[in-house]
Formats: structure tokens, sequence, C-alpha cells
């Protein structure tokens, strides 16, 4: 089949050479083009693992190419799959201006049937928004659907090449017929559902999923209470198969593109139709209260006050194999720390320097190496789980470190690799964990 996909962002791109790689005909599209520069010249604009050798081999295969031209593209394509941006809005609802802008953009270059597929995550009614702004530019047929995408960035190439299901919204047969067969080598779990079911569908397992986090940081904040163990408890409850032992990783809570956006956005969507989602709303609370255990963990040892101490963080991505720094609660810690005067040294394996251009000009030391950050710090605080962490020497470390305090922000540690080491240790929901700490095992009242 022949596709154009309209943005070349992480689903644009990975669902792009994806499609691509099943045998279809590929044209990328972005109105960034630098992207495209980039992307024409063999470079990818994104870390993915596995990402830059698959597009190498679809576009030497003749099956992929990239283009700032949409119009040509859409011209030769039979299928055009949106795969814009839709960013919050400072109320939390999705932005759609892009999603507007490129259909009537799509519907300028009509020149027969398409079928026109929303992959980007929008508010339930959005594609029929799209199909009216279609519809007001041109006369031709078309059909729209609504394709929403369920990859997680850093294993985003397997997760679209071996994905749990493919959801299709449609009001045609004959578009579902088409994507059933586009997708057929993928799957055989294709779910057909009308289009605001479609949409639905991908808001709630986001806020499903988003639920399932908060909900296990909060036991593991009652667990630092009451001596009991997170992995523990996560791992019993998990192999009950109606829970499912996924998404039960207490740690800082979630940040990256989505989980932030996607819940503001269907608590303003319940609004929209004069409905609170009170859970929800508690979910987001409970996030965001989430990461500053980290800087209450430093507060109880030194005594409160963090002036004038030097932090060290390790990781600064909203989760590790990836560069995305988008919602990575990095950004509120360290921006909370350097406006209580603290001085903060930070290394990232991949991430510093999207990082740092989010971040914006406070005073922090941008480090190249895991125990360059530590060297002469006061603590050091893990924020990202990558893999390089914890293949650090504990032993090296704490004679680096000035004094020997970490915190794990992720519970990446284990009570092993801490055997023989004096660190002062604090981690999620571990209390049993904790060295050098004087908290007795709390007695519990009834
Ligand atoms: N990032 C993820 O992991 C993920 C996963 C599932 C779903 N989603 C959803 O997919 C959508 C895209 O997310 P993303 O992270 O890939 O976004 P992104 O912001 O990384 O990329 C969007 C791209 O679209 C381009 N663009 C915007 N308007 C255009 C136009 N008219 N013509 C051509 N190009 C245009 C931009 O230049 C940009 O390169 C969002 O709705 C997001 O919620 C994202
Ligand atoms: O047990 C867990 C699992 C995840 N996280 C955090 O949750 C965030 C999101 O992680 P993940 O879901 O793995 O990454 P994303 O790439 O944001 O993917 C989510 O968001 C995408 C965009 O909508 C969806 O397509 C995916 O299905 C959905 O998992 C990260 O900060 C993780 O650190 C935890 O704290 N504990």
């Amino acid at each position: 089949m022949k596709l154009t996909v309209v943005g070349t962002g992480y689903v644009g791109l990975v669902s792009g050479v994806c499609y691509a790689e099943l045998g279809n005909s590929v044209i990328c599209v972005d109105k960034d083009p630098m992207k495209i520069a980039t992307l024409q010249n063999g470079g990818i604009p994104i870390y993915e693992p596995g990402l830059e050798e698959l597009a190498a081999a679809n576009v030497a295969a003749g099956r992929l190419s990239f283009s700032s031209d949409l119009t040509s593209a859409v011209k030769q394509s039979d299928i055009v799959i949106i795969a814009v941006g839709t960013p919050p809005l400072p109320s939390g609802q999705a932005n759609l201006t892009y999603i507007d802008l490129a259909a009537a953009e799509i519907a300028g270059a009509m020149n027969g049937y398409k079928i026109i597929a929303v992959k980007s995550t929008v508010p339930v009614g959005t594609n029929e928004r799209v199909r009216d702004i279609i519809r007001s530019h041109t006369g031709e047929p078309f059909d729209s659907i609504s394709l929403p995408e369920f990859l997680r960035e850093g294993s985003a190439v397997k997760d679209t090449l071996h994905p749990d299901r493919i959801v299709v919204g449609a009001d045609s047969a004959k578009a579902a017929d088409v994507m059933r067969e586009l997708h057929a080598k993928l799957t055989d779990n294709i779910v057909v559902t009308d289009i605001r079911s479609a949409e639905m569908i991908k808001y709630a397992s986001n806020a499903f999923l988003a639920t399932k986090i908060s909900f296990i940081n909060e036991i593991a904040n009652i667990c630092e209470k009451v001596g009991a163990d997170v992995t523990q408890v996560a791992a019993g409850m998990g192999y009950d198969k109606r829970i499912g032992d996924s998404f039960l990783k207490a740690g800082i809570g979630y940040g990256g593109s989505c989980f932030p956006k996607d819940t503001q956005a269907l608590i303003q969507i319940a609004g929209n139709v004069d409905y609170e989602f009170k859970l929800l709303r508690s979910v987001v609370e409970v996030n965001q209260d989430q990461r500053y255990n980290v800087i209450r963990k430093l507060e109880t040892i030194f005594g409160g006050d963090l002036k004038g101490k030097t932090i060290a963080i390790w990781g600064l991505s909203f989760k590790p194999e990836t560069d995305d720094v988008r919602e990575a609660p990095a950004l509120e810690i360290i921006r909370h720390l350097t406006g209580h005067g603290v001085h903060v040294r930070a290394y990232d394996p991949i991430a510093t320097d999207n990082f740092r251009s989010t971040y914006g000009s406070g005073e922090v030391a941008w480090c190249a190496s895991a125990l360059e950050a530590a060297a002469g710090a006061d603590a050091l605080c893990l924020l990202t789980e990558w893999e390089e962490f914890s293949q650090v020497d504990l032993n090296v470390l704490q004679h680096v470190l000035k004094q020997p305090v970490l915190i794990d922000g992720r519970n990446a540690f284990r009570e092993e690799d801490l055997a023989d080491t004096d660190f002062i240790y604090y981690s999620v929901g571990r209390p049993n964990l904790n060295k050098g700490v004087k908290e007795p095992v709390p007695t519990l009242q009834f």
C-alpha cells in the first residue's frame, strides 16, 4: 500500500519506518525542514533503540522516503496518517491547531479516494472535526478513521512491530477492511470500534496506567511508614492475573510527553460534559507530590536546610532509553533545588543536551560521566534508572562523594549491592533497606 505519514515526531517516524518494514511504500512528511534534511541525510532526530538501522534498511530498499512536500506525498498515497503533536494548552485541554492545519493541507492535496487516519492522541469528537474540515475543503471521496498509537518511547520499534492490539475506530466497512489488511502481519488482535470509542480507548488506557503508578506510589509511601517493602508487595500483587505485574514500579512518579498531558486532557474531556473525574484528579495530584519525596528525604538527612549543599543528580530523561525530557520529574526537582541555594551537578547518558535547552539558565554543572557528577557532592539522587548506573561500583562511588548519601528514586539498587558499603541509603517504599538512617521499625497501633 502507499502511505503518507504527516508529522515525523516519535510516533510518525517510528510508525512510518515500521509500515515500510511491512513492505508498504511510505513517505514521511514534516513541516520542519531541518528534521527532513537530517532524515534525508541518514540521521535520526531522536534517540530510539533500533530505529536508525531499520530506517536505513528501508530507505535502501526504496520503500521509505522523507519529504517537506505534503501535497506531492498525499497525491501519491492511498492512506494518509496524521501523527502531528497535540500538546497541552494551559487549561490542560489538547491543542488541536496542528491537527486542524494538517487536515486542511491534506484536503487541499486530495486527488481521489483516500483513507485519512488520525494516529495522534485526540479528544473524543476530533475525528469528526477532521472529517468536517476535509469536507469543507474538497469534494473528493474519503473515509476518516481513528487509529490510536500505544508505543512507548525507548521500546517504540518493538512495541510497533509486536503490538498487544491494533485499535481502529471506523464507520466505514471498506476503511476498516483496509486497516485489517495493513496491520494483518503485526497481530490477529485488530479491534474495530466506532470512532468515539477508539478515541476514548487511548485516553482510558493511559489514564489507567497512570492510575496504577500513582496507586503503587501511595502504597510505597505507606510501606515506608509501616515497615513493608513495596517491591515485594507489587510482586505479590502482580501474580494475580486480574492485576498483572506491569506498571507497579514505585518511584518518583510518571513523566513524559503522554501521561501528564493525557491525564489532564481526559479530566478536561470529562469536565466539558459536566463530569468531574475525581479519581484521575487524585492520580495527578499524587504524581505531582511524589517527586518531592526525594527532596524531603534529603531534608531529613541534612536536618531541613539544603542551602549551600552540593547534590549530584543521575538521570535527566523521563525514563531510560530515551533522550526525551518532556515533563521529566528531574526538571522540577532540579529547579526546586537550585531555587533553594543548592549546587547541582547533573549527568545523563544521552539526555543532557535536551535537558539543558528545556531547563533554561539555572546554575547547574553539566557533567560528562556518572562519577564526575558525584565528585565532591554531599549527596547523590538517582532519578532515572539507566542500566549504566546500576553497573557503577558503589565502593568507588562512596569515596568519590564527599559523604556517602544515596537517594535512589527508582529502586535501582538491591540489598546485596549495598552490603559492603557505608552508604546512608534511602529508596522508595523499602524502609528495611534504608542504611545509616536512624529509623526504627515502627510500632503499629491497633
Ligand atoms: N511520543 C509518544 O511516545 C507517543 C505515543 C503514542 C501517542 N502519541 C501521540 O502522538 C502524537 C504525536 O506525538 P509525538 O511525540 O510524535 O509528537 P512530536 O511533537 O514529537 O512530533 C510532531 C511532529 O509533527 C510535525 N508537524 C506538525 N504539524 C505538521 C504539519 N501540518 N505537517 C507536517 N508536519 C507537522 C512537527 O514538526 C513535529 O515534528 C501526539 O498526539 C501524542 O500524544 C505519542
Ligand atoms: O511501573 C512504572 C512504569 C512507568 N513509570 C513511569 O511512567 C512514565 C511513562 O513510562 P512509559 O509508559 O513506559 O513510557 P511512555 O513512552 O510515556 O509510554 C506511555 O505513553 C505513550 C503515549 O501515549 C503510550 O503510547 C504508551 O502506551 C504508554 O505506556 C515514565 O516516567 C516511567 O518512569 C513508573 O513510574 N512506574
